[in-house]
């Protein structure tokens, strides 16, 4: 049976914020490279971002857990836009972007990039997307990454799914993913888990404990894990009219009625 690792050290801390934030990057010299100053957030020149009132849902959960495989039939069945961290980061590094080979050896040794470059890649496909409804995959994965995102989008999640999966079988998953992914080897493999477990489930705390996390046991077939997260989106798929309840002032009865039908099931997207 396979258990948490026990140190990683100097990989990680474990204790005080502060410690965690600097072993979150590696990288205190790269970190204080990239501007902290609230980006603009107008689009074609009159509309911001946050007014077009996008609907975000982020996507949590350990490596393997099969966030990605779940995100591409969500996309297929409710069209929302897939933006997975992950992949952004990857993109990046093979760009050969500015500080590339941080990068690189950030994700190799399980470690957590700094926010500014996550949320400022993140950003920018969401500002240049025509969607308005974003799976964001793998984001946020520290209290400072969930910051950093509120900070400089200044928007929250609408929902937060979380694939809870056994460790043994997220191992197994990763060790057969044959994707030619750096950190897919078992010596990366722990040193995920062990940044899963310390900084990312206080994220899932502070979202559960807002009322916005939806749990799915990420354990069966690709399609069982599907039936469980669909209803989630079926809900969203009413979210217009959840907007029109809330911003029209001159509603009729007939208006109202088919309104308050699906509104039940709205209110699990809230
Ligand atoms: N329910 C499942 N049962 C068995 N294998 C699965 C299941 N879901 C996904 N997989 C496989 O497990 C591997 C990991 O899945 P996936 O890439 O979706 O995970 P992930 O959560 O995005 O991981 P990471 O955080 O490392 O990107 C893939 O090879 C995928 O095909
Ligand atoms: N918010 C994020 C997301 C990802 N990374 C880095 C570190 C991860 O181990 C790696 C792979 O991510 P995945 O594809 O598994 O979602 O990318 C990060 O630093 N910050
Ligand atoms: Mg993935």
């Amino acid at each position: 049976m396979w258990r948490r690792v026990t140190s990683l050290s100097p990989v990680i801390s474990t204790s005080k914020p502060a410690s965690l934030d600097q072993a979150a990057s590696g990288f205190k010299i790269w970190r204080s490279s990239f501007s902290t100053e609230t980006p603009t957030l107008v689009k074609d020149g009159t509309t911001s971002f946050k007014e077009r009132n996008p609907f975000i849902t982020f996507v949590l959960g350990g490596p393997g857990s099969g966030k990605g495989t779940q995100c591409q039939k969500i996309v297929e069945t409710f069209g929302f836009k897939h933006l997975s961290a992950g992949e952004l980061l990857r993109r990046e590094i093979d760009s050969n972007s500015e500080h590339w080979s941080q990068m690189l050896n950030t994700i190799k040794e399980g470690r957590i990039v700094p926010s500014e470059v996550t949320v400022r890649l993140i950003q920018q496909e969401m500002e240049s997307s025509d969607s308005n409804k974003f799976l964001i995959d793998g984001f946020p994965r520290t209290e400072e990454n969930r910051i950093a995102f509120e900070q400089l989008i200044g928007l929250e999640p609408n929902v937060v799914l979380f694939f809870d999966c056994p460790e043994e079988e997220m191992v197994k998953r990763v060790l057969n993913r044959n994707q030619g992914r750096v950190d897919d080897n078992i010596d990366t493999v722990k040193k995920r888990l062990k940044v899963f477990e310390i900084l990312n489930l206080p994220v899932i705390d502070y979202y559960s404990k807002r009322g916005k996390l939806r749990k799915i046991n990420a354990v069966g077939t690709e399609d069982e894990i599907f039936e469980k997260v669909r209803p989630i989106f079926s809900a969203c798929d009413s979210v217009k009219l959840k907007r029109y309840l809330k911003t029209s002032r001159h509603l009729r009865p007939w208006k109202i009625l088919p309104i308050l039908y699906v509104s039940q099931s709205i209110s699990v997207c809230q």
